[in-house]
């Protein structure tokens, strides 16, 4: 039976990821391959949520995306439970990349965060963990690979905002059999194809109010001052702010 989300007045069928499609990123190889579970849900993605139409029109003429991800607590064998992934290639005729902005919902999160020297993805400059609770917003700056991992007991859901012009892109991650680290219950662990890894850099989260938001409040209400979302679809107007943001 198809997973769904109600939002708004509408009823939105969820993307899933299933066990087979984390092959290439997960840590605990042993695990995986003795595993009967090849087909089981790891996480639900909803994307391009709104509230109504008329939301839909703005979200839309403003080139924007917001999606909503529940990740259900879990194990992948010694590993905990986490996204595939990705980085978000560069605003075409610039050489600037996407970013993007995540606010936790419901549960909490860990923020996985790696910007690799370009071209040279085994090698990275920097590597930042945030913690994120309910309410808490966390921006992903520009060139940064990012991995959500959910290393808790209870289901973590989590919204973003996102320029809807590009596709995510999965290959060096992949190709390195997952991000710089694991999150194992022991802590973090390196990943050992990567040539050069620097220590991780703890770092906090955006309270709402750092974001103007009202505390509880939801960034979907940013669609009301959709201008403060610029930074997402033209990032290289927003180089300072974004800059410094980690
Ligand atoms: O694409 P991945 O790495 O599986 O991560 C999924 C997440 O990425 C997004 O596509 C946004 O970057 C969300 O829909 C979802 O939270």
């Amino acid at each position: 039976m198809a997973v769904t989300l109600k939002f708004g007045d509408k009823v939105t069928a969820a993307d899933v990821r299933k066990l087979h499609d984390m092959e290439d990123v997960v840590f605990d190889r042993e695990w995986f391959e003795k595993t009967d579970e090849i087909n089981k849900d790891m996480y639900y993605m909803f994307r391009d949520l709104a509230k109504s139409d008329s939301d839909l029109e703005i979200i839309k003429s403003r080139r924007l995306r917001y999606d909503i991800t529940r990740i259900p607590p879990g194990m992948l064998g010694s590993e905990y439970i986490k996204t595939v992934g990705h980085y978000h290639p560069k605003v075409p005729g610039t050489d600037v990349y996407y970013p993007e902005i995540y606010q936790v919902l419901e549960g909490s999160a860990t923020y996985l965060m790696q910007k690799a020297e370009p071209g040279d993805e085994d090698v990275v400059l920097d590597a930042a963990v945030i913690k994120a609770e309910k309410g808490d917003l966390v921006i992903v700056p520009p060139g940064y690979g990012h991995v959500t991992i959910n290393a808790s007991e209870n289901t973590l859901e989590m919204a973003n905002w996102v320029c809807r012009d590009f596709s995510s892109v999965y290959e060096p991650i992949k190709r390195l059999s997952g991000a710089a680290y694991f999150l194992l219950k022991d802590g973090f662990v390196k990943n050992p194809l990567y040539a050069d890894v620097p220590s991780i850099r703890y770092t906090a989260p955006l309270s709402p109010d750092e974001f103007g938001l009202d505390s509880g409040e939801n960034m979907y209400e940013l669609i009301h001052e959709a201008e403060r979302l610029r930074f997402l679809t033209a990032p290289q107007d927003y180089t300072g702010f974004l800059t410094g943001i980690l």
